[in-house]
């Protein structure tokens, strides 16, 4: 088809009836969009009227084209269309008259006579129309008879608009199946035509309709985007406030608070649930007003004086370790003397590691090394806070104190050398072997005598390569195993200054087993007590802050 593509419906205005194929808009679409007859080439007026060329310079105006009828609806011109009619000739083109509205017998003619009233002074149009059929009251006063004109159209005599019917081309059929007849390219005569889908105009309400959905959606986008950032602002001002409510909190309750007995003994519900023993004194389980767990610790009977307890308290509430139990209270009432603390609630790591014989152990061994470095850590950090000013030494010390099997030799007797940090080290030492062999270190019921020490047993078999710990099911079992007892055994060296810091304990926890040397025998010391001492307090008391006394 001949540039079927650009052949667009066209018009002469928004909602101007739409001109196709047979009709041809010109200026606004090529001629061959419409069939090579110049009856169908329509024009658009100056006010964007469709306007319909009749032979001889008869211009109508196109109000409707019904192509499913092949029928156009025009009506006159603003112009005198009388005039017009003295030169109206169908005869040479396509198009045949119809009046169905006012003449069902389609055909009717009329005789018509013009009359000239320019003297009556309607200069727009000063001609007057009578039909014989049709004796209408036309006042004819002043006005001259000037032409008659026979057989004129009944519909084109005086109603406003009239129908056209063409008959060539004949695209009824193709217009019934929501087609539109084009030429055919053949360049045939006369020309053929052929049946296509219409395109689609590109409207431009629905243009103007796309860009309004896209805007409005762009718009909702950007709505949708301001709702969202508002509301992570508040969201997020929200959390920043509970964190800092939170932390306002936290600080305030890590102030310790000072508890009267009357107190302690409310919040242990009059001592009623025991935690536990030790060297100190006796744990129970209590609950403080805003429903928060604590351990009270009851000090065994208190000698020192008041200032000292709450000294020591002052140094405790200082103390923030994720692995050491948070100091939230303390009571100085009297002779009495209590520490409050947060309650852990995974009870004694003595309930897991020393099962009775049979039980399997509910800790493994990866577990066991994660707890074992979890309280070095603890420790570790406790002795920093000791050094960091001597002044403010976090614990003094006035007696032994602590559950035997865990206390160092020198705590017990100073002929062993001072008191110092290297103690905590030999007492997790001890618990680091307790661990490993789960059992208590100096183990009563052990049946066979000679395997009641475990530390001295499990130094005797590291060289042997046995394995140290039972429960051991794999190869990494087995090295968590050793190196936990040489890092025990490096820990209870019978002279101070032998075990290694805390610090140097965690670097040996965190490594492999196979780059720890084996420590010298702990027990060696232990038969010739004299001789080694005298031999090691010199660099003892060089190397180490002594604990004040
Ligand atoms: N904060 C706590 N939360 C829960 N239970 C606790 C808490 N503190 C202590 N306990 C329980 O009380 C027991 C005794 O604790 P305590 O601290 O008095 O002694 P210890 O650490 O076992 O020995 P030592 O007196 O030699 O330091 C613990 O074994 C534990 O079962």
């Amino acid at each position: 088809a001949v540039g079927s593509e650009i052949c667009k419906v066209a018009e002469c205005k928004r909602h101007g009836p739409p001109v196709r194929f047979p009709f041809w808009l010109q200026h606004r679409q090529s001629n061959h969009c419409g069939y090579p007859d110049s009856s169908f080439q329509l024009s658009c007026s100056e006010n964007k009227q469709t306007l319909f060329h009749l032979p001889r310079s008869v211009k109508m105006v196109v109000q409707s084209i019904y192509y499913q009828k092949q029928e156009i609806l025009l009506s006159h011109p603003d112009t005198c269309h009388y005039i017009q009619l003295l030169s109206l000739n169908l005869s040479a083109s396509p198009f045949l008259f119809l009046d169905d509205i006012y003449t069902p017998d389609s055909g009717e003619m009329e005789n018509l006579t013009l009359f000239n009233c320019s003297s009556v002074g309607d200069h727009a149009c000063p001609i007057t129309a009578r039909a014989s059929n049709y004796k209408y009251n036309v006042n004819l006063i002043n006005c001259s008879k000037w032409v008659d004109i026979p057989g004129v159209p009944f519909g084109l005599a005086f109603p406003d608009s009239f129908n056209l019917r063409w008959s060539k081309p004949m695209c009824i059929e193709c217009e019934a199946q929501r087609g539109s007849c084009r030429l055919k390219n053949n360049g045939s005569t006369p020309s053929q035509t052929e049946c296509y889908d219409i395109p689609k105009p590109k409207s431009k309400r629905s243009s103007k309709a796309a860009a309004g959905v896209i805007l409005a959606s762009f718009l909702l986008v950007l709505i949708v985007i301001g709702l969202y950032y508002v509301y992570q602002r508040q969201k997020k001002k929200k959390e920043n406030q509970v964190k800092i409510e939170k932390f306002l909190q936290d600080y305030r309750s890590l102030k310790p608070s000072r508890y009267s007995f009357a107190d302690i003994k409310r919040i242990t519900n009059d001592l009623k649930d025991k935690l536990g023993q030790g060297g100190y004194g006796t744990v129970f389980k209590g609950r403080l007003s805003n429903d928060v767990l604590v351990a009270v610790k009851i000090l065994n009977v208190f000698k020192g004086n008041g200032e000292e307890f709450v000294n020591e308290v002052g140094s405790m509430s200082r103390i923030h370790h994720v692995n050491v139990a948070r100091l939230v209270g303390f009571c100085a009432d009297g002779y009495n003397r209590a520490l409050v603390y947060e309650y852990l609630p995974n009870e004694s790591l003595e309930k897991f590691i020393f099962a009775a014989k049979g039980d399997t152990h509910v800790l493994g061994w990866d577990k066991l090394q994660e707890i074992a470095l979890g309280i070095a850590k603890g420790i570790e950090y406790l002795h920093q806070a000791k050094l960091c000013s001597k002044e403010q030494s976090a614990v003094s010390m006035t007696a032994a104190r602590g559950t035997m099997g865990y206390i160092a030799p020198e705590v017990l007797s100073r002929n062993f050398g001072n008191v110092s940090y290297k103690s905590d080290v030999y007492s997790f030492g001890m618990l680091l072997l307790e661990m490993v062999g789960g059992r208590k270190n100096i183990d009563v019921t052990v049946e066979n005598m000679s395997q009641v020490y475990f530390p001295e047993w499990a130094y005797n078999h590291l060289d042997n390569g046995e394995e140290i710990g039972l429960r051991i099911e794999n190869e990494s079992h087995s090295e968590i195993a050793r190196k936990l007892t040489i890092v025990g055994l490096w820990c209870i060296q019978w002279y101070p200054v032998d075990r290694p810091s805390m610090k140097v304990v965690i670097q040996m926890l965190e490594g492999k087993a196979d780059s720890l040397t084996k420590p010298p025998n702990p027990f060696a010391s232990a038969d010739h007590m004299t001789m080694s001492a005298s031999k090691y307090k010199k660099p003892i008391d060089i190397e180490l802050a002594v604990i004040a006394e």
